[in-house]
């Protein structure tokens, strides 16, 4: 199966160097020249996955024309805000009968679509059955290292999302389906949102057990938004929910979780930003989940903190004071 990865970061090169694991032919392509220089030259992701050999077979093209030549499988693995732009130069390159298989945690600022309704917003219906959404618990170093993995793919239609899902499957890469789509969108959106609010307060020194609500109440309004978009509350407990969610609120290696540490201890933003030098989705998902909830009449006081803390520049301690201090009221 020929497989083209558009966008070459550290997700997109993890999952291309799976598939090539596999015997597959795989093309990356970004627009970051000097990055696709490294994996073709030297058989490197040296900007994203510094030191992790990647194998041989990994090819990487500047030109979308050239990348797509032939693709059997096409898999979206840029970030969430540039989905839209992407498909939209690629548009004319696909076909329907490809399965296409987007790996972005996110929903748009402008539209508060998910990568579902953006992909389904830009490309011709024909292809809108062969569209799938990989999501769930899974750094990329570890994936790339051949850490044991598991993840789930959403699509409408089964017989496609089998399809991806054996493309990827490897001894050490176990992708689950689902028929959920927007469950496992909301699910991999927000889990960035909460991990910024664990973070802060792993970054202001609290404790196991504020981490812990945060986590439990987390999942609550992920639920709340979920459903309100029509998903199967079961999904949330599933990979894209709570696994994603518990990986990402309680690593270090989490961007996210590191956004918030470095606010919680006092950094600036931008700073934070800067030092990182990847995406952390989270930062733009908090303003989009918190518009979404708002639009959808939709109760997420966690991503109202967030959203506080990072555009309005509310001290998270204050933040968080006002969090634990609303009114009384059930747990539900
Ligand atoms: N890194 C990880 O462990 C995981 C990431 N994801 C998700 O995968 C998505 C991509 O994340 P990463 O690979 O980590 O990001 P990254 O920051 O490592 O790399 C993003 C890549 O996209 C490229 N890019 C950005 N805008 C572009 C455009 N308009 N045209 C062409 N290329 C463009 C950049 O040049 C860069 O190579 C995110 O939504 C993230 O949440 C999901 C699971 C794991
Ligand atoms: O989505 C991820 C793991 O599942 C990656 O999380 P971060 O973007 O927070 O590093």
């Amino acid at each position: 199966m020929r497989c083209t990865i558009l966008g070459a970061g550290s997700w997109g090169t993890a999952l291309g160097a799976t598939l090539a694991s596999k015997g597959f032919p795989v093309c990356l392509w970004d627009k970051d020249a000097p990055v696709l220089q490294a994996i073709a030259q030297k058989h490197e992701n040296t900007r994203y996955l510094p030191g992790l050999a990647l194998p041989p077979s990994l090819a990487a093209a500047p030109d979308m024309a050239r990348a797509l030549e032939g693709a059997e499988l096409v898999v979206f693995a840029v970030p969430s805000q540039a989905v839209r732009q992407v498909a939209i130069e690629g548009k004319r390159l696909l076909h329907a009968g490809v399965p296409i298989c987007s790996v972005a945690k996110g929903i748009e600022v402008d539209t508060l679509m998910t990568m579902s309704e953006v992909l389904e917003d830009v490309l011709p219906v024909p292809m809108h059955p062969y569209l799938t959404f990989l999501s769930g618990p899974s750094f990329a170093k570890e994936v790339a290292a051949g850490l044991p993995t598991a993840v789930t793919i959403a699509g409408r239609w089964e017989r496609i999302s089998k399809q991806v899902q054996d493309a990827f499957h490897t001894r050490t890469f176990r992708p689950y389906t689902s028929t959920d789509v927007v469950g496992v969108e909301v699910g991999g959106c927000v889990k960035n949102v909460i991990a910024i609010a664990a973070g802060l307060s792993d970054g202001m020194g609290f404790g196991a057990n504020a981490r812990a609500a945060l986590i439990t109440r987390g999942l609550a309004e992920i639920g709340r938004l979920a459903m309100r978009k029509g998903a199967n509350p079961m999904t949330l407990s599933g990979l894209s929910g709570l696994g994603d969610l518990v990986l990402t609120c309680s690593s270090e290696q989490s961007r996210n979780h590191t956004v918030g540490f470095e606010l919680g201890r006092g950094k600036k933003l931008e700073e934070i930003q800067r030092a990182l030098g990847q995406v952390a989705e989270g930062v733009l998902n908090t303003r989009s989940t918190r518009d979404l909830a708002r639009k959808l009449k939709v109760e997420m006081p966690i991503s109202e903190m967030v959203y506080r803390v990072l555009y309005e520049g509310q001290a998270p301690r204050q933040a968080v004071g006002e969090l634990m201090n609303r009114e009384m009221k059930p747990e539900n």
